[in-house]
């Protein structure tokens, strides 16, 4: 019989793929001799209130561990990832509860700390090199936010690292579901709009600080914003009760904060890099990163739009795997692309333009299912309409300015943060009344 691990965890932020690994024996030693990480000098760094402590540990003492604290090493699995069980220890400083997600560069494990006490978030990032190298970068980015973070809102605060069995580990505060996480739960229902503004204002200000420190997040996406806390309220969902409430339930789930930190710098690039290649996940992927023109600061606030967008609708605006049905939804909702960038499309995306001019649509479509799935989408100020009863005037504005197509106009986070959208006083809504 076979053993299935690390999965069926009944927690919010759980991957529901089945996994299965193979059984392991845990009383016999491994059968080949300990690699050489195990041989290597330990290493952590602790970070409290701005103070960092290096620990170096010649690994005499680290092998010396009694084996009920460090379980067997064994073999990672084919991907680089670590092999584990829930209740065994990483490091004899945690110990693992449960895992709460998995990305391209590790996974993430809840961990009770049994030296502060309390529950911790870890990355235990893949154990090929270039994922090891990006951790170190993911690393430096975090503890240069932590500096200049004073109030520890904005971003996840790193609290430790350490390099176990040649997995760089980055141990967070433990934060609740993301905005993804909660959607999906929630049947992909739309928050309200004040519940928007108030998530809105939060995002924007935690890109305004990194924009500030010259970083780029380049990865923003529901997924990568963090509620802090899990505790939720069950409210009735008035939009399902009008209508005849056909498979749905009369209640949604409303966050009880509306509190929220980014997360994930592993992408997170400083001003000054290279910014040619591809960055962004698809969906929230900026038309500049498409046309191979470049980037910077504005494709954080393009992700930003899309991202509102979603808030509201419960879904996300540009549902495509393909740069040149990306680039029809775009013209779809927001119009046209601009003759001036066209024409400056880089090799590979000049091919998805006649004469150099107009976009190849439908003409280039791969099937009459994407053509529909462009079809079907809206212009930006109905589809705010349908899903916004107040303010829409103001989103539609503010969206505008977010979706410019070209990044030197595109709203900058700070000057977003003035719009009206966030700035008219909204105090007699409210989003839990
Ligand atoms: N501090 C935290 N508290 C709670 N859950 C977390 C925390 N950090 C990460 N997670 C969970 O783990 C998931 C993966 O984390 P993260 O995005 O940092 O990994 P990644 O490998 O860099 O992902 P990606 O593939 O998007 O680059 C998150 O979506 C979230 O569900």
């Amino acid at each position: 019989m076979e053993t299935q691990w690390i999965s069926d965890f009944a927690h919010p932020g759980v991957d529901k793929r089945p996994r299965k690994r193979p059984r392991l024996n845990w009383d016999v030693p491994p059968p080949l001799p300990p690699p050489k990480a195990l041989q290597m000098i330990y290493c952590s760094q602790e970070i409290a209130n701005g103070t960092i402590t290096n620990h170096f540990m010649p690994a005499v003492y680290y092998t010396g561990v009694p084996r009920n604290i460090s379980p067997p090493w064994r073999p990672d699995d084919k991907d680089g990832h670590y092999v584990f069980a829930i209740g065994e220890n990483l490091t004899p400083r945690y110990r693992i509860l449960s895992k709460m997600g998995e990305g391209t560069f590790g996974q993430v494990v809840e961990c009770w700390d049994l030296e502060t006490k309390e529950t911790v978030a870890i990355k235990i990032v893949r154990s090929l090199q270039k994922y090891r190298e990006a951790a170190m970068i993911e690393i430096d980015v975090l503890q240069k936010l932590a500096k200049h973070d004073f109030t520890g809102t904005r971003c996840v605060q790193i609290r430790n690292w350490f390099d176990y069995r040649n997995h760089i580990c980055i141990v967070f505060e433990k934060l609740g579901p993301s905005l993804y996480d909660f959607l999906r739960k929630n049947s992909y229902r739309s928050f309200p709009i004040d519940l928007v503004r108030e998530l809105g204002r939060q995002i924007l200000e935690s890109v305004a600080f990194m924009h500030d420190l010259r970083l780029i997040h380049t990865d923003l996406k529901p997924e990568n914003i963090l509620l802090v806390s899990s505790d939720c309220i069950r409210v009735p969902d008035y939009k399902v009760l009008s209508r005849s409430a056909k498979g749905g339930s009369f209640f949604k789930n409303l966050p009880k904060s509306s509190a929220i930190k980014l997360i994930d710098f592993g992408s997170t690039t400083f001003e000054h890099q290279d910014h040619s290649y591809v960055v962004s996940t698809r969906h929230y992927r900026a038309p500049e990163v498409i046309l191979g023109l470049g980037w910077n600061y504005p494709c954080d606030l393009w992700s930003v739009g899309c991202i509102l967008v979603e808030l509201c609708s419960g879904e996300a605006l540009f549902q495509t795997h393909e740069n040149l049905e990306h680039l029809a939804m775009m013209e779809k909702v927001l119009g046209p692309l601009p003759q001036h960038m066209v024409i400056r499309a880089d090799r590979r995306a000049e091919k998805y333009f006649r004469r150099g001019m107009r976009l190849d649509w439908p003409e280039g479509a791969t099937s009459r299912e994407s053509m529909r799935a462009v079809w079907k989408l809206p212009r930006l100020q109905n589809l705010v309409m349908q899903h916004v009863d107040h303010s829409a005037g103001d989103l539609i504005d503010l969206l505008q300015g977010l979706f410019r197509y070209d990044p030197n106009e595109r709203m900058k986070a700070r000057e977003a943060l003035r719009h009206p959208f966030f700035t008219k006083d909204h105090r007699r809504y409210g989003y839990l009344n």
